[in-house]
């Protein structure tokens, strides 16, 4: 972090909206320093258990957002990060944001958010629902059943499987569970297309959470006829998502005065497209050039890659032309529970005298590949990639009287590399090069984890150069929408960063790694592929049970009342 800029630097600011916070970031334009951040955890967290002004019980997997807290961001972190850097406001040029996705609300047309209308708040259908809202397994079951069966063109280019995680899962679910919530949306918009209007007052659709989270390709959402095949009444759903779609690293609009107040920016500066947290990472990695896969490592893992060609990879989230960055075809696959599964298992299951990620992984550390004997199934949030089911869960095999923490923790970081290669070794046996790998995020400060992937991928691991790669990469694009910079890949040479293979695959422990793989993959295919489908069988029963559970709680609350 250098120091404050020359006479006559400009800057800009990236906002990255994770899962449980905001963190602004100001950028010197000229060479991307990173000269102040500030943090603004979200008031209401992830919502899961019930809405923040109390009421009943919400039912498994869900998991949703309060608006308020977006906005509170706006009025906290970035005044904050623009105060840390020391420099003058007025010599801020742009703004730019990326946000979790498939993070959706529901508003009204002038947008606002129909939690934050009085008679609808007590409606859970009427919040943000985060992307790991994992309740619409059974509509985007339907949703994939019935593309297969009418041969709709545009399956493919999501590996032939919709994830419950996206748009039309969660609105056939709106629509189904909450008609009237349904009919009051006269949007169903991403939060980081959301938060760009609160910015610039311009209502906008960005072509990377159009194309990854809502069957935008080629220009078309999914035929109407389709949709009502679905449901009758689901045939004004594009209404509702549909507005200017906008390429990414555009100019999305000037702030407002509103928003000036807020962030403490000069009105009418630019203010970029609004984006997503893994994609807009390729710029601050200098990963845009096709075969260069960013894994950006955090609650989840998001891995985006370019390719010059579109190809169909059975498993991916997608291929989106202009999804990473224009004139270039974006791969996207993913693990929905990474950081989460390690947080999982030091919250809820290590002793107390162990339960933190560096104690764990330093007595971890020291054991060689294999000798805790156990191999896990990764699925603790449900599959992503390859499998795209929600309702697979986590496993370990191997366990014995004589395992101990680490050893466990241990086999939950591996898992995560191998469900990683598998997803390398889909897109390449499909014809799209991964020629190496980027790692951002937060879990590239575990540089236990950073090894094992080296040496269960076999590939040489750069790291890059930021912390906040995301907000970094934000600003980038903010630069580029400010017309600094001629386009993404000028910006990104001047103010992205990579520390090029830190870490290098060891041949013994690759050797005894394509071993354990081995073992992965059969666990993975006979419990993921329908050879044993006991984990979805316990998943029914679990939802049953919660379902009796909250009628009788219901039944006893009405008996008090
Ligand atoms: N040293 C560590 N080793 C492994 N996992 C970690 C470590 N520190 C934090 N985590 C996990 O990483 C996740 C946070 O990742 P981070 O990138 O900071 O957040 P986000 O995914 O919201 O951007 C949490 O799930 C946490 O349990
Ligand atoms: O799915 C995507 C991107 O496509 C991510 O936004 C989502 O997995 C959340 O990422 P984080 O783990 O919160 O950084």
């Amino acid at each position: 972090m250098s120091g404050v800029g020359e006479v006559g630097d400009r800057y800009v600011v990236g906002v990255d909206y994770g899962t449980l916070s905001g963190r602004a970031l100001v950028v010197r334009v000229r060479d991307g320093a990173e000269l102040g951040t500030a943090v603004h955890e979200y008031r209401n967290a992830v919502i899961e258990s019930a809405l923040p002004d109390g009421g009943p019980s919400l039912p498994p997997d869900w998991a949703l957002q309060d608006p308020q807290d977006y906005r509170d961001v706006l009025r906290h972190a970035v005044p904050a990060a623009v105060a840390a850097a020391g420099v003058d406001p007025r010599d801020v040029v742009g703004i730019g944001i990326d946000f979790t996705a498939c993070t959706i609300l529901p508003t009204l047309a002038d947008g606002t958010p129909l939690c934050e209308v009085p008679e609808l708040r007590q409606r859970p259908h009427a919040w943000v629902k985060l992307w790991k809202h994992h309740a619409a397994q059974p509509h985007a079951d339907r949703i994939n059943a019935l593309a297969h069966e009418r041969g709709e063109p545009w399956i493919g280019r999501y590996g032939g499987r919709i994830s419950a995680e996206w748009q039309f899962a969660k609105g056939l679910q709106l629509l189904e569970e909450d008609p009237e919530v349904y009919r009051r949306a006269d949007r169903f918009i991403e939060a980081a297309d959301w938060i760009v209007w609160q910015l610039c007052g311009v209502e906008t659709r960005n072509v990377c959470t159009a194309g990854y989270k809502g069957i935008m390709q080629d220009g078309k959402y999914p035929s109407t006829d389709y949709l009502t095949a679905l449901n009758p009444d689901f045939g004004d759903f594009v209404t509702k998502l549909d507005g200017p779609l906008m390429p990414l690293a555009d100019k999305a609009g000037e702030l407002t005065a509103e928003a000036a107040g807020w962030t403490g920016l000069p009105q009418g500066i630019a203010v970029a497209v609004g984006n997503v947290d893994a994609h807009v990472t390729a710029a601050s990695a200098q990963a845009l050039a096709p075969g260069r896969l960013v894994a950006i490592m955090g609650t989840s893992t998001c891995h985006v890659v370019n390719g010059a060609q579109p190809a169909e990879v059975a498993g991916m989230c997608g291929v989106v032309e202009g999804g990473i960055s224009a004139g270039a075809w974006g791969y996207e696959a993913g693990q929905s529970g990474v950081g989460d599964i390690f947080g999982w298992f030091v919250k809820h299951a290590a002793p107390a005298e162990v339960a933190s990620h560096e104690r764990l992984t330093e007595l971890a550390t020291a054991q060689p590949v294999g000798a805790h004997g156990l191999v896990a199934l990764d699925w603790w949030n449900g599959n992503r990639s390859l499998l795209v089911n929600h309702d697979l869960s986590g496993m370990i095999v191997g366990l014995t009287l004589a395992t101990r923490p680490e050893d466990v923790y241990r086999a939950l970081l591996e898992a995560t590399a191998y469900g990683t290669r598998m997803i390398i070794e889909a897109f390449v046996e499909a014809g799209v090069p991964v020629n190496d790998l980027v790692i951002a995020g937060g879990l590239t400060s575990n540089k236990l984890l950073m090894q094992i992937y080296a040496d269960v991928t076999n590939r040489p691991l750069s790291i890059i150069g930021s912390a906040q790669g995301p907000a970094l990469g934000s600003a980038i694009h903010a630069a580029v929408a400010a017309g600094e910079y001629p386009s993404i890949h000028e910006a990104s040479q001047a103010m992205g960063r990579i520390s090029e293979a830190v870490y290098r695959p060891d041949p013994d422990r690759v050797r005894a790694y394509d071993a354990l793989y081995a073992e992965y993959r059969t666990l993975h295919d006979h419990f993921g592929r329908g050879a044993n489908d006991v984990m979805l069988r316990l998943r029914a029963i679990r939802n049953a049970a919660a379902g009796s559970a909250a009628s009788t709680n219901e039944t006893a609350s009405e008996e008090v009342a």
